[in-house]
């Protein structure tokens, strides 16, 4: 991706550079729709012709009108006019500019409608390629910052773009428009075209030259627009408003925001005060070419080469070729401003991840043999500076309920992100039954473990719902969600709401019901239930739980991981002495490990912690 520093969006070539874009932005509209792009193409191709048709037609009024004025016996009345005959091609030639008028005023408007209907298409379709894309990236990328500037950056693609189609496509018909009527001016006189041209290219580079402006300082803003939406949403969301209102952050989080928002603003007011006198300037120079243009007809008109119809026609087109090439140079630019744009979208999708499955994978194995075997493992998070684990060595045998504890930052957590492989370890290798974890299929590796971490996330879904995320195909399966509640106590809670399975939880839409921190809890346990796997990992998601339920939530998984592989994290020791084997982490590292009664007995770090936790309660 590049860096603010490399993308000096001034030079001309790299706008230019940046039109590559359009192809496969055009690929992306016609693929959404091949039957309305062909037809809103096709309608635009009619209009397009339109303009010199009307303009020719009242160029052959004028001069019938002329003539009929020059006639030596005139009629008088006008039933004396209509009887002469002379009115018939009058007559025709007035209907014919009244049909094209109301042609090109239907076509306008279906365009339009076809141009909306499309957008909105593709829109859509992009924004799902997003997500899809999204969905195959690491877990490593998403926790980057500048990735999610990124991500940022694309997700506006989506529908900010969408104007492009349309500019795009009228710029085509503007093209032909053009051709059209130049086509026109050729004939009578060549030359008005240089002068027009020449009176248009300052405005062009100007045009140009400020788009890229706006777009670098569009492009090195992005993360001060993320701050500027985290601040507004921290200052106004369900989530944080209680600690908002308890801490008094209003002030601080506005003022904040203020003095971001002003920094915008200068930027911007900068930009756009320079674009509009500059664009007055050159406008001014387009106007002066035009009025020489017209004086020089109009005395060709005077010398007798060129009829008034003919003064008239050559004005209009004139008139309208500058506005038109002024819109399609202006326009040129601004499509391809708003190509490099494109660069956000389609550079996102560029991004592959680095941890996939294997060409031939093997079969997760069902049930697992021997079990799990960290080999002196290390990893470090990306842009780290410390090791969160490293030479970590230990086995989860099958079958086998292992309890991790240690102080914060140990590297439970990450453990637990090595076996799910969200993340690869960058030494060391992690085995299942014999083999890297890297041999096995990724989704097959997922789908068999039911993980539910600390932040697991409350989804504002219903309750039966919510449950049923943890094994999304067997949604319907009404039975194996309420087997899953009730193990993990989260039936009682749904009892007690006044929709049961059915009712919304979370406040965030109408009719929500919020829960209290254990009950989410609870609701989030099931989901590892309702995922029936091999492996079965709670990091800490009880936290929130009353020392009873959560003794109680620990009992009942010792027995229903009765065969599984488990594992478990959490402060309580009342909890974790349950485990058949504990783990004590420290420093990324297993410093000890035993049973409950075994790890007192050393009287080393757990003893002390246990001690610790012990005096509390007395
Ligand atoms: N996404 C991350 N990016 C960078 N460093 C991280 C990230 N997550 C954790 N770390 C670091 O890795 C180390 C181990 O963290 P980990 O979350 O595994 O600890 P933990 O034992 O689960 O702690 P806790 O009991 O607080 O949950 C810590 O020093 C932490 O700062």
């Amino acid at each position: 991706m590049p860096s603010p520093s490399t993308v000096n969006a001034s030079s001309f070539r790299e706008r230019v550079g940046a039109l590559r874009n359009l192809r496969p932005f055009l690929g992306m509209v016609w693929a959404t729709s091949p039957s309305l792009t062909a037809t809103t193409i096709v309608l635009r191709l009619m209009r397009a012709l339109l303009p010199v048709a009307t303009l020719y037609v009242g160029k052959l009024i004028i001069d019938d009108v002329v003539m009929l004025v020059q006639l030596p016996d005139k009629p008088v009345t006008l039933q004396q006019w209509l009887d002469s005959g002379h009115l018939n091609r009058l007559g025709l030639l007035l209907a014919a500019e009244f049909a094209v008028a109301v042609l090109a005023d239907v076509l306008g408007r279906v365009v339009t409608l076809l141009d909306g209907m499309l957008a909105e298409r593709v829109s859509t379709s992009s924004s799902v390629r997003l997500m899809e894309h999204a969905a195959t990236l690491d877990l490593e990328d998403f926790e980057d910052a500048e990735f999610q500037d990124q991500l940022e950056r694309a997700r506006r693609q989506t529908s900010g773009r969408m104007t492009l189609m349309s500019q795009l496509f009228s710029q085509a018909q503007d093209l032909v428009t053009v051709a059209s009527l130049a086509a026109g001016l050729i004939v009578f006189a060549p030359w008005l075209i240089v002068l027009l041209i020449v009176a248009l290219v300052p405005a062009f580079l100007g045009e140009a030259h400020f788009n890229a402006k706006s777009y670098s300082l569009d492009f090195g803003r992005t993360p001060e627009r993320r701050e500027l939406d985290y601040v507004r949403q921290t200052a106004a969301s369900a989530e944080t408003a209680k600690e908002v209102k308890i801490f008094g952050l209003n002030e601080f989080l506005i003022d904040r925001y203020r003095r971001l928002a002003a920094s915008f603003y200068d930027a911007n007011r900068r930009l756009a005060l320079r674009r509009a006198g500059w664009g007055g300037l050159f406008t001014t120079i387009g106007t002066v070419g035009y009025y020489f243009a017209y004086a020089y007809i109009a005395w060709r008109t005077l010398t007798g080469e060129f009829s008034v119809g003919d003064l008239t026609f050559l004005a209009g087109s004139f008139r309208r070729l500058r506005t038109l090439l002024e819109a399609l140079l202006s326009g040129f630019s601004s499509v391809a401003g708003q190509a490099l744009y494109l660069d956000d979208l389609f550079t996102f999708f560029e991004v592959r991840p680095e941890i996939h499955s294997p060409a031939d994978p093997l079969p997760f194995p069902r049930p697992i043999r021997e079990g799990f075997v960290f080999e002196d493992v290390g990893f470090i998070y990306p842009g780290a500076e410390r090791w969160a684990v490293r030479h970590l060595s230990c086995t989860l045998k099958a079958g086998e309920v292992v309890a991790l504890v240690g102080e914060n930052g140990a590297g439970k957590t990450t453990l637990v992100k090595l076996l799910t492989r969200l993340y690869d370890p960058d030494e060391g290798r992690i085995l299942l039954d014999g083999h890297d974890l890297r041999d096995y299929g990724l989704d097959d590796l997922r789908g068999s473990m039911g993980v539910i971490f600390q932040d697991f996330v409350r989804y504002n879904l219903p309750a039966g719902d919510n449950i049923a995320v943890g094994r999304v195909e067997a949604r319907d399966d009404r039975e194996r969600i309420a087997r899953a509640a009730t193990r993990s106590q989260a039936d009682e809670v749904i009892g007690r709401l006044p929709h049961g399975y059915d009712q919304m939880i979370g406040k965030r839409f109408k009719n929500g019901v919020e829960l209290s921190g254990g009950e989410w809890q609870k609701i989030a346990i099931a989901r590892a239930y309702m995922r029936e796997a091999e492996v079965l990992i709670l990091d800490e998601p009880t936290a929130a739980l009353d020392a009873r339920a959560e003794y109680e939530v620990f009992r009942r998984f010792k027995e229903l991981s009765e065969g599984k592989t488990a594992v478990l994290i959490s402060h309580r020791f009342s909890s974790v002495r349950m485990a058949d084997r504990i783990l004590v982490l420290a420093d990324g590292k297993v410093e000890a490990q035993g049973t409950h009664e075994e790890l007192l007995a050393q009287r080393g770090r757990y003893a002390e912690l246990f001690e610790l936790q012990a005096a509390g309660y007395r």
